[in-house]
């Protein structure tokens, strides 16, 4: 086989050798007649369609968004199927520096879309000049070749899912950012959050539903587009410090893939900047307020709040703020998550977190506009057991059945626990970590007893 096509392309070379020593020994018009005919002959014996896609195009030789989608569909497809692949570390921005196979030049790949067979290759043109040009010297073109029966099956239908192959890629392996405001302007940083679902302790039941939750929305949008919704959702995270509110975001994040919009309500002077700020949030992103009741005043306690916490200033609501000329209020925060929301665009999570619900005006958070919410409590022995595999690779142990006891008798929260069972030392080992949180869940019983002796005495 090796044989035939090595005499095949020796032929070929043969056949282009005579053919261009006959085309310089014509008179230049001659030669445009031959060209014309030759082309004629080679399109009647030739039955395949070429297209290529270069690089660099249009006058200001701007970088072809069609070349870089058909780079990344095949970086992901060419990695099984080329036999000589090229990698290169792509510069993104945010430091993001991943590897990119591609296939290599002249290398071509094959393959099939609704039956019909498809071929790629990639080239490069060195230019024999050496001319100075802000623009890389080569050029590179990837080709598509397929047979003319098929041109409008592959023009209509192969690119577009070409085209959309790409996008789903580029978002599954997009750098992730978290945004943050100052003034009417978001700035932003990688967002390289290790939290998963996989890690969130918590109860199972309740877990499972948080995920069923996000994929129906993830998947809705012609379900809310059907229902005349705004393809958005509200959740309220709810529960002491140290349960899991802040973690469970970043692992909602990583889970749908969404940017992250941390809105730091008492940086917002009024609410115009909010509305401006609101607007400029992308879609497939996640708004967070953390704290609501330290950002707006809700519950009466804006003073106690600003003596207690320095930095969770408190905002009024009817705009009197005695200080700096803060003005966010609850109904500008309504206004604007009922109105502007609806009306720009899609995709969008918005959270809000509390360790004081029973404290939030029931305006805010009722359905529609907080869609669901989501309590995160104290440790329960399924989260502990999931927190002991994560931290010390242990499924059971026979000091299990007294943790679990413990952990009825007394309330710990999840971030407690952890740091209970996280070895200290090289020397610790796991028996030593169980006991540091024995000891520790013993203290916090002996602690809430106390408390308790004491309020009684008191009464
Ligand atoms: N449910 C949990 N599962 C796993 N780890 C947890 C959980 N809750 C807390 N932790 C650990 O405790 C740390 C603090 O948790 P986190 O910031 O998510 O709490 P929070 O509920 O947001 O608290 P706050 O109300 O003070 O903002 C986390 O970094 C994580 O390591
Ligand atoms: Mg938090």
């Amino acid at each position: 086989m090796l044989k035939m096509w090595t005499q095949l392309g020796s032929l070929m070379a043969s056949a282009m050798f005579i053919y261009a020593m006959f085309m310089r020994l014509l008179p230049p018009p001659l030669q445009a007649h031959v060209k014309k005919y030759t082309h004629k002959f080679t399109k009647l014996v030739y039955p395949y369609i070429r297209i290529t896609f270069h690089e660099f195009t249009g006058e200001r030789l701007m970088r072809s968004e069609a070349y870089t989608a058909i780079q990344t569909y095949l970086s992901e497809n060419s990695s099984q199927k080329a036999a000589r692949l090229k990698a290169e570390m792509v510069k993104v921005k945010d430091t993001h520096t991943p590897l990119i196979l591609s296939i290599d030049d002249n290398e071509e790949i094959m393959e099939e879309f609704q039956g019909v067979k498809i071929w790629w290759s990639s080239h490069k043109i060195t230019p024999k000049t050496n001319t100075f040009s802000a623009y890389p010297d080569e050029k590179r073109y990837y080709k598509l070749t397929f047979h003319k029966r098929y041109r409008s099956l592959i023009i209509e239908a192969y690119l577009k899912h070409v085209l959309e192959e790409a996008k789903t890629i580029e978002m599954k392996n997009r750098q992730l950012k978290l945004y943050t405001n100052s003034k009417t302007r978001w700035s932003h940083v990688a967002l390289d959050h290790p939290a998963r679902f996989e890690t969130l302790a918590m109860k199972p039941n309740k877990k499972e539903e948080v995920i069923n939750d996000l994929v129906k929305f993830k998947s809705g949008k012609s379900y809310y587009a059907k229902i005349g919704k705004a393809w958005k959702r509200g959740y309220l995270l709810y529960g002491p410090p140290g349960t899991g509110k802040s973690s469970m975001i970043a692992a909602m994040a990583n889970f749908m893939n969404y940017d992250v919009y941390d809105l730091e309500l008492t940086a917002v002077k009024d609410n115009s900047e909010l509305r401006k700020l609101l607007i400029n949030t992308s879609s497939k992103s996640i708004i967070v307020i953390e704290d609501i009741d330290c950002s707006l005043d809700l519950t009466g306690q804006r003073k106690k709040k600003k003596e207690g916490k320095g930095s969770k200033r408190g905002i009024d609501e009817d705009n009197s703020d005695d200080e700096k000329g803060i003005k966010v209020t609850l109904s500008g925060l309504l206004n604007v998550i009922d109105g502007i929301w609806s009306a720009c665009g899609g995709e969008r999570i918005i959270v809000f977190t509390t360790n004081f619900v029973e404290k939030l005006d029931p305006a805010l958070i009722r359905r529609g506009r907080m869609d669901k919410h989501i309590e995160l409590s104290y440790c329960c022995y399924e989260a502990f057991k999931l927190l002991s595999k994560n931290y010390l690779d242990i499924e059971s142990h026979n000091l299990f059945p007294k943790i679990d006891k413990l952990l009825e008798e007394t309330k710990m929260t999840p971030a407690d626990v952890a740091e209970n069972l996280m070895p200290k030392s090289l020397n610790e080992d796991v028996d030593t970590c169980l006991h540091n949180l024995i000891q520790a869940l013993e203290m916090s019983k002996e602690d809430a007893e106390k408390k308790q002796s004491n309020v009684q005495a008191t009464e």
